[in-house]
């Protein structure tokens, strides 16, 4: 058996192993996304982007019942679990889809289990994501530092609880796992912290579900603004989010959202076929 192709591509260093899987037969069971996102003994990634035709999907994937997508985004968390979006993956999904000659259009849809996600590929190759609306569920507290701080819950597809706060972001101390409500977010959530630099400039960290602290996070950004723009009594603006990995844009609307930023490529090659199958 030959090695198994992949890439490793990040999204404002929001980084990901790129499986091309356009027939469905790759087993890409827990076990295996967590070797290959370890960064010691794998190639190391907050997740995996497995590329696959939509008509090779099993007909029980959430999120494709009325999907007019001809890929699939099957996105995994770096601890094995499966998210319904990721953000940042999707402009490298569709960045690849385009460069490899998969997708000869430059506007399309992508799926994912959140349901499908118009993109657009730049001139440039950055990408602007039809995020869809991000809504507001109520209010909770995230514990992180010792220090309680409250927040706003945002849906985008998957969930967010957004905390924003005076002082500096870059203080947390973000290792461990921040405490949150799992009777409020029994999936989970994905914790974010957020300074207002000015109006329309936002600073943002980010502890995500599944993965820990990243350097990005594209839904996370979206929740963000969302959140700002909640607090400060509106449902509709634009804003740049600076995160440790970059910069990337939001505009937020009731009628649905849009994130734009870069999709970057570092690596090709062969995932070693003996160490795939000795993780099955
Ligand atoms: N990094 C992603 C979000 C990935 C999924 C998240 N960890 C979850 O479990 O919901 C992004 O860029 O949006």
């Amino acid at each position: 058996m030959g090695g198994i192709e992949f890439l490793k591509g990040h999204g404002t260093q929001n980084d990901f192993v790129i499986l091309p899987d356009a027939a469905g037969g790759l087993e890409l069971t827990p076990e295996r996304t967590a070797a290959l996102c370890d960064r010691q003994r794998g190639l190391g990634a907050d997740g995996v982007l497995r590329v696959v035709r939509s008509s090779a999907l099993p007909g029980d994937v959430p999120g494709t019942e009325d999907s007019a997508a001809e890929w699939f985004m099957d996105y995994r968390n770096a601890d094995g679990s499966a998210a319904e979006m990721c953000g940042n993956g999707v402009r490298v999904f569709a960045r690849y889809l385009v460069e490899s000659g998969l997708e000869t259009r430059r506007e399309f849809a992508v799926g994912t289990r959140a349901g499908d996600r118009p993109v657009q590929v730049h001139p440039d190759l950055s990408v602007t994501v039809a995020m869809g609306p991000a809504r507001i569920t109520g209010a909770s507290v995230a514990v992180v530092d010792g220090r309680e701080l409250s927040g706003v819950a945002v849906d985008v597809g998957n969930p967010h609880l957004v905390s924003t706060m005076d002082d500096d972001v870059a203080g947390l101390d973000l290792r461990d796992q921040p405490r949150f409500d799992h009777e409020f977010f029994p999936g989970g959530v994905n914790l974010e912290f957020v300074n207002t630099v000015e109006p329309g400039a936002l600073r943002m960290r980010v502890y995500e579900r599944g993965v820990g602290e990243t350097r990005a996070c594209g839904t996370g950004t979206v929740a963000a603004v969302a959140a700002a723009l909640h607090l400060s009594g509106t449902d509709t603006g634009t804003s740049t989010v600076d995160i440790p990995g970059g910069r990337v844009t939001v505009t937020v609307d009731p009628e649905g959202s849009t994130l734009t930023g870069p999709a970057e490529f570092v690596a090709r090659g062969e995932l070693d076929a003996g160490w795939w199958a000795s993780l099955a």
